[in-house]
């Protein structure tokens, strides 16, 4: 049976006249209706926010608390939650579970963060002319958060928002990603369970173009935090003028495999770490450029490696690559690989689609030209580039509009430091592959990939206003 959910507004579950069909991403029928929000129902939901933000703060033991049960009813729910992955996006259920798992640690960080924010003594005193004043300064809210989240990490991308946000003492509206809004109306849920009081979170679905357009222009919404694409990122800026906005966007990111690399494990790596949930994680190895003195070598394990993975059915708990989020992206990817044969590319492994399933693939003889190489594919599509010197090497990798996350694979210290000086990504990770994170580290990117970050501690920073106290003594 197709069950139906509703949007969670001033902690009330509410219908609209208008349904989206949530579909099911491996048989592409349709898995759940869910109440499509209209202009009313979006100003109610920042109306919500700001009430609850303004007349019923929340003290940072009672944010902890929730944030904490939260993290808790994760886990008791772990199975359910990942099933609803595996059928909203297509994610193979054992990295759905994974999923589950990180999400849980998300909001138990962010609980642990509610009971130590905190300003500092400023010694105002040191100054000529200000003996007889003492200062400090105190960590305040925002106010009301706008959160649009994309739809490949329908749970824990959303954790990122709203663990943060509410462990800071904010309100939050929430837009999730079309195509994967069950996780968020789940989510809100658990908040429900968890005692949050009313307005804090507020889930608005629709389409970006009417629900996401409408929160950019409401003057209400104090905060904006996106994570998408580098295309709807740049609109945000230019549409929300001078509200704080934090941007985690795309990347196409690159991996290094240098000749004094582990030559096995960066193979099994690359395997691995290329091709997880069909390439569409953000930090998904798309450039991997390898020594020429290895190329042969490492090309033959890393298809050794990709021969091991399962690729099909997201349900099967024993899958590694499932389908794309649509037949459209696929076919879409497929396109970019046929640009890049017709201007000289080879594919030497995979490129066989079956609706939205891309088998995982392997580009050699591409150039800085092909969108296979400059743009962010999203799709398990990786391009294999020979180089001869690192610095050449590096200079190349720097020459793409992204900066997300790095890797390199090299024995040499040297090199190693090297990298980790000149490669322009907000993190590099050596001896690893790009697709490295935990939920702790401060995690975003530099250029097109945007800027703030991600990990409660380091977004709670953003999601807090610095106020100076300064008080004038009478001695
Ligand atoms: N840096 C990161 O942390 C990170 C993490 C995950 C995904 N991503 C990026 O996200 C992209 C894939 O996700 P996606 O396809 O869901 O991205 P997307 O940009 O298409 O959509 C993201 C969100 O923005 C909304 N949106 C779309 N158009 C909008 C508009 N005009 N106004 C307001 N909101 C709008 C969507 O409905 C969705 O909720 C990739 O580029 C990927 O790299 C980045
Ligand atoms: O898609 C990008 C996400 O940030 C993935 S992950 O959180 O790094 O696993």
């Amino acid at each position: 049976m197709v069950k139906s959910y509703q949007l969670f507004i001033n902690g009330e579950w509410v219908n609209t006249d208008d349904q989206l069909d949530v579909l099911n991403k491996y048989t592409q029928e349709t898995y759940a209706r869910v109440a499509k929000a209209s202009e009313k129902e979006v100003d109610q939901a920042v109306e919500a926010a700001q009430h609850a933000f303004k007349t019923n703060p929340m003290a940072p033991y009672q944010r902890f608390e929730i944030l904490k049960k939260v993290s808790e009813l994760l886990l008791e729910n772990k199975e359910e939650l990942a099933k609803n992955i595996t059928m909203e996006a297509g994610k193979p259920l054992k990295q759905a579970q994974t999923e589950i798992d990180r999400a849980s640690q998300t909001f138990e960080l962010a609980a642990e963060e509610a009971k130590r924010i905190h300003g500092e003594g400023v010694p105002v005193e040191a100054a000529p002319g200000s003996e007889n004043r003492m200062a400090f300064t105190i960590k305040v809210p925002v106010g009301v958060v706008g959160a649009i989240s994309p739809f490949n990490f329908p749970v824990n991308l959303v954790a990122h928002k709203i663990a943060p946000a509410i462990a800071a003492g904010n309100a939050v509206v929430l837009k999730p990603a079309s195509k994967t809004p069950i996780s968020a109306l789940k989510l809100a849920e658990l908040f429900e369970k968890a005692g949050l009081p009313k307005g804090y979170l507020n889930v608005v679905v629709g389409s970006g173009s009417t629900v996401g357009n409408q929160m950019m222009k409401d003057s209400r919404i104090n905060m904006y935090t996106f994570t998408g694409s580098a295309e709807v990122g740049l609109k945000l800026k230019q549409e929300t003028g001078l509200n704080k906005l934090i941007l985690e966007l795309g990347n196409n990111s690159p991996v290094i495999i240098d000749k004094e690399a582990d030559i096995d494990a960066a193979a099994q790596n690359a395997a691995a770490k290329s091709y997880a949930f069909a390439g569409q994680v953000c930090i998904s190895v798309q450039r991997l450029y390898v020594h020429e003195d290895i190329r042969e070598e490492f090309q033959q394990k890393f298809i050794n490696a990709i021969k091991e993975l399962h690729v099909g059915d997201p349900n099967d708990p024993e899958t590694d690559v499932g389908p794309m989020i649509s037949e459209d992206e696929a076919k879409r990817a497929e396109e970019w690989i046929e640009e890049a044969k017709k201007a000289g590319a080879n594919v030497v492994y995979g490129g066989e689609r079956e609706g939205a399933l891309l088998r995982p693939t392997i580009l050699t003889d591409v150039n800085e030209d092909m969108k296979v190489v400059c743009e962010e594919i999203f799709a398990p599509v990786v391009n294999l580039i020979p180089f001869k010197d690192i610095k050449e090497c590096i200079d190349e990798v720097n020459r793409s509009q992204y900066g997300l996350q790095g890797g390199i694979f090299t024995q040499n210290i040297d090199t190693a430091f090297y990298a980790a000086r000149n490669v322009e990504v907000g993190g590099l990770m050596i001896n690893d592959s790009s697709q490295y994170r935990v939920d702790l580290m401060p995690y975003g990117g530099v250029k097109g990939s945007g800027w703030g970050k991600e990990g409660p501690k380091y977004t709670i920073e953003d999601m807090t206003e610095e106020r100076l106290i300064v008080m004038n003594l009478n001695q």
